[in-house]
C-alpha cells in the first residue's frame, strides 16, 4: 500500500540533510532547502560549499545519510534517480551532456525514453519545441554544430520531455559568454512560465540571483541564510561575502563580461551571523 500523502505547500523538500561521500567527512550537514511549485530557488556559496551535492541527494543520485527528501509532501528518502525521475525530479548536470553526433531531434527524444505511447511523446515533443524555439529551428541539425549556449537549451529540452514538476540545474552557465549565458537564464524563466519549478546552482551567483525567486546562501554544509532573490542580492554584507563584493545592481542589468563569479574570492574567512534560515 502507498504511503498517504501528506498536504505540503512545496513540491520538493530537503529536510535535515546529511550526505557525503565514502568516508570522507560529511559534506551536508543538516541541510534544509525548499522548492514552491513553478518557483525558481538558487543555491549558492563558495566552491566545495556543497551545491551539487544537495542537487545529488535531490535526484537520488546519492543518498542521504541522514533526513529526509520528500516529492509532494511524500517521503521519497532512498529512492533512486529512475524512481525521483517518475515521480516528477530531472537532472541537468553539470557540463555539456548532449550526443554531438546525433541531432538536436534524436538529443531531445532521448529524454522520452520512459514515455510508452508514441504519440505522448508526440506532444511533448511540441510543447517543448515551442519553450525552445532554437530547438524547433534546428531539430535536424547535428548538436554538435550548435553553440554552447545552444547545446544547453537541448538539454533543457531533453530533461523537460517527461514533463517534470521540478529541475534541478547545475550551472547552466558554465563556459558560456554573457550573451549565451543570458538566453539560457530567459530559458530557465521560460521553464517557469510553463509551471516547472527550478532549483538552480550557480557561479555566477548575482546573475543567477537575478532570475530566481529565492535565494538560498550554504556554508559549512548548511543553508546560512534563505530569502526572496533580490533582498539577498541588495544585502551589502553578503555581497561582500559571496556575490564577488560588487554592490547589488539595482536595475536587475544581466551580468556583464566584466563580472566576478560569486566564489572567485574563495571560501570567506567567517559566515555571515546571523541565520536567517
Ligand atoms: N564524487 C565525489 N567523491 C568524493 N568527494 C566529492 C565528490 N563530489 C564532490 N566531492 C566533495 O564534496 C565537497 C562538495 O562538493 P560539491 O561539488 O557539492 O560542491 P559545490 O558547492 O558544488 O562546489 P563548486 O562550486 O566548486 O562546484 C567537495 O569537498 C568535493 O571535493
Amino acid at each position: 500500500m502507498s504511503e498517504p500523502r501528506a498536504a505540503s505547500p512545496y513540491l520538493l523538500e530537503l529536510d535535515g540533510i546529511e550526505a557525503g561521500y565514502g568516508r570522507a567527512a560529511l559534506v551536508l550537514r543538516g541541510l534544509s532547502v525548499r522548492v514552491p511549485p513553478a518557483t525558481i530557488v538558487c543555491l549558492v556559496g563558495p566552491n566545495g560549499a556543497g551545491k551539487s551535492t544537495v542537487l545529488k541527494v535531490a535526484s537520488g543520485l546519492l543518498a542521504p545519510r541522514a533526513g529526509r527528501v520528500l516529492v509532494d509532501g511524500r517521503d521519497v528518502t532512498g529512492h533512486g534517480p529512475q524512481q525521483l525521475l517518475s515521480v516528477g525530479v530531472a537532472h541537468v548536470l553539470q557540463g555539456h551532456s548532449v550526443f554531438r553526433e546525433m541531432t538536436v531531434a534524436e538529443n531531445v527524444l532521448l529524454g522520452g525514453y520512459t514515455l510508452r505511447d508514441k504519440a505522448a511523446v508526440a506532444r511533448r515533443a511540441e510543447v517543448v519545441r515551442e519553450i525552445f524555439p532554437v530547438v524547433a529551428e534546428r531539430w535536424t541539425s547535428l548538436a554538435g554544430l550548435l553553440s554552447g549556449g545552444q547545446q544547453k537549451q537541448v538539454e533543457f529540452a531533453r530533461s523537460l520531455m517527461v514533463e517534470p514538476r521540478v529541475v534541478l540545474l547545475d550551472e547552466p552557465s558554465m563556459g558560456l559568454d554573457p550573451k549565451a549565458t543570458g538566453t539560457v537564464f530567459a530559458q530557465v524563466e521560460r521553464m517557469r512560465a510553463a509551471g516547472t519549478a527550478v532549483l538552480l546552482v550557480e557561479q555566477n551567483a548575482r546573475r543567477a540571483l537575478q532570475t530566481a525567486d529565492i535565494g538560498c546562501v550554504l556554508d559549512l554544509g548548511r543553508v546560512h541564510i534563505e530569502g526572496p532573490a533580490r533582498e539577498l542580492l541588495a544585502d551589502p554584507q553578503l555581497g561582500e561575502l559571496y556575490l564577488g563584493g560588487r554592490p547589488a545592481e539595482p536595475s536587475g542589468r544581466p551580468a556583464g563580461p566584466g563580472d566576478r563569479p560569486a566564489d572567485a574570492s574563495g571560501r570567506p574567512a567567517e559566515p555571515p551571523p546571523a541565520s536567517k534560515a
